[in-house]
């Protein structure tokens, strides 16, 4: 049964709220602080344009991790399979997102799979252009395309504040331009990473990103193909599983859907061409999914039977 009334969603949403209390809103990047833990959202796309929400869904999130889908698509369409998984492979790792014990412990620094701080940052790397700033254009421009919204920008206090902070990203860059993983300069690829993480929108325009994935790259409201079909295929298998971090695997029993989470408390999903789904709850579970967004997937997915599996 499809969802089609932004009153059902409503229930949907103030029945996973109550769990929002028992997360925290991330706060390792300090902007981040500022979210409001009980804030919970949700829109859903439909493959015929259609779209319901819940929540408040004017609120803007930055993209965090979860931008990190949306350069591997980038720099597939810029260098190719080959090139991409020379620099990240293909496995989940079971740490967490930051993790730099796996960058030590194997043979090379080559980063397990583009979804972990270290693989999407090998992979910002590949993302062509002459400079910082062109490179990040290319980015915006693509992400505005995927959205179907002109004017989407990045947040400059939420990208100064992880510029400012992130050491441990630092020390990643710098284990694998070690083994020349990497060879730029590290604070230029810090700059590009941070603002691409710092890109904000709303819940609309992630679900209809998700939409785009769902349909293979195709987005059905301007019949325009975005991204190629097997690239889009590629991403979402990431989605599968390494999206939900170190709990991709429970995340794929409970809900079953390819989705990417974000420390902003973001969690974008793709049905096969059914939908694109957009969420946004700020307080995180240990692992640093959002808790209400995760448990609203689990009843949406229930209630109309959205998993994979
Ligand atoms: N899990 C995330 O959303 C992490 C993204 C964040 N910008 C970081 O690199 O730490």
């Amino acid at each position: 049964m499809p969802c089609h009334s932004n009153e059902e969603l409503k229930r949907l949403v103030s029945e996973a709220k109550k769990y929002t209390k028992h997360g925290e809103v991330a706060d390792y990047i300090p902007a981040l602080k500022k979210a409001n833990r009980d804030d919970l959202s949700v829109a859903i796309y439909h493959s015929d344009g259609n779209c319901y929400s819940a929540g408040d869904i004017d609120q803007k999130i930055t993209l965090q991790s979860i931008s990190k889908v949306l350069t591997l698509a980038l720099a597939l369409i810029d260098c190719g399979e080959e090139c991409v998984f020379d620099k990240v492979g293909y496995e989940p790792t079971g740490d967490p997102f930051n993790s730099i014990i796996k960058l030590e412990t194997s043979r090379s620094a080559k980063p397990l799979n583009p979804m972990i701080n270290a693989g999407a940052l090998a992979v910002t790397h590949l993302i062509k252009g002459n400079s910082v700033i062109e490179r990040l254009e290319r980015i915006i421009a693509f992400i505005r395309d995927l959205a179907g919204h002109e004017t989407i920008t990045y947040s400059e206090e939420i990208a100064k504040s992880e510029f400012d902070t992130a050491f441990l990203n630092r020390s990643l860059c710098y284990y694998m331009k070690q083994d020349g993983i990497i060879n730029e300069n590290v604070e230029e690829l810090l700059e590009l990473y941070t603002k691409q993480c710092a890109i904000e929108m709303d819940c609309l325009d992630l679900s209809r990103i998700g939409l785009v994935f769902a349909m293979d790259g195709l987005d059905p409201v301007r019949e325009k193909q975005i991204i190629p079909v097997e690239v889009a295929r590629l991403c979402k298998t990431f989605m599968v599983t390494c999206g939900m971090y170190n709990a991709s695997g429970e995340f794929a029993v409970r809900v079953g859907i390819p989705a990417k989470s974000g420390v902003s408390g973001g969690i974008m999903g793709s049905i096969r061409n059914r939908y694109g789904i957009g969420i946004f709850g700020p307080a995180l579970d240990e692992r640093g999914n959002s808790i209400g967004g995760i448990k609203l997937l689990e009843m949406m997915s229930k209630k109309y039977e959205l998993s994979i599996f």
